[in-house]
């Protein structure tokens, strides 16, 4: 059984459909690309996949159940996390409450319980800001206020977790740490799915890449097959290129 199916997924807004019959399987412990121009409908799989967005028709299994109609705090207790493009820091919070706040289930009740002090070092150490904790988040450099996004993620212990466009703005150094970052959240068992506009940050990565033109799929492959796709590149080419 694959931990995550996505079924003929169909997204659509007013008259557009930004996402159309679109399925997708991850299997426990893969790290899977998904890439495509911009606007092709990344970010809308993952609000979909996430009960962010209502899907218009499809299904979406995980771990053998039905998510398709849970609510988004559900389907992160069963396991499901996404890093999102936007960083939404609470800046008069520090670092460590930022974390914190992600451990705590939704309910009033939790305002007293929530992670130890020491489960949020080891949340913040598993991305390397586990210096920053007590700093607040708009004193952080961009990298840093990415990987407490990333954080925040780790803190709700997920078994399957999407990741958009983890690399944006960072410099090279910084991808490759983050990349073998990554690597190691799958060492402790972890699967995921990362987006991304082109292959930079993702060939060295990901196991295999499913690419996204228009809302739809149009082709799937391990990366040195996307790289040289013939539809791949064409759908590419008015854009910034695949490499
Ligand atoms: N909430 C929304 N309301 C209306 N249209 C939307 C909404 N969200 C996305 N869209 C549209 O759906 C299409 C797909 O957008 P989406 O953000 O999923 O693409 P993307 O591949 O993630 O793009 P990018 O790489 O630029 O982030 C676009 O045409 C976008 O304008």
């Amino acid at each position: 059984m694959s931990l995550l199916e996505v079924d003929g997924l169909t997204k659509q807004f007013g008259g557009l459909v930004a996402v159309d019959d679109f399925s997708l399987e991850v299997e426990p412990g893969e790290i899977v690309g998904l890439i495509g121009p911009n606007g092709s409908g990344k970010s809308t799989v993952f609000n979909c996949i996430m009960s962010i967005y209502d899907v218009t028709d499809g299904s979406i299994r995980f771990n053998g159940g039905d998510i398709t109609d849970d609510a988004t705090h559900e389907v992160v207790n069963k396991g499901l996390s996404r890093v999102s493009q936007e960083s939404n820091p609470i800046d008069s919070m520090s670092v460590a409450g930022n974390i914190k706040l992600f451990t705590l289930p939704n309910s009033i009740v939790s305002l007293r319980g929530g992670a130890s002090e020491r489960e949020i070092y080891d949340y913040a150490a598993r991305i390397g800001i586990e210096d920053d904790l007590q700093e607040m988040p708009d004193e952080l450099p961009h990298a840093d206020v990415r990987r407490l996004e990333i954080a925040k993620a780790l803190a709700t212990e997920p078994e399957l977790l999407l990741l958009d466009e983890p690399f944006a703005g960072m410099n090279q150094a910084e991808i490759t740490e983050l990349a073998a970052q990554i690597e190691r959240f799958r060492e402790e068992g972890m699967t995921m799915v990362v987006v991304d506009h082109n292959m930079g940050g993702l060939m060295d990565l990901v196991d295999r890449v499913v690419v996204l033109n228009n809302g739809t799929k149009i082709a799937a492959g391990s990366p040195e097959e996307i790289a040289e796709n013939e539809a791949v590149q064409k759908a590419y080419l008015a854009g910034e290129g695949i490499q």
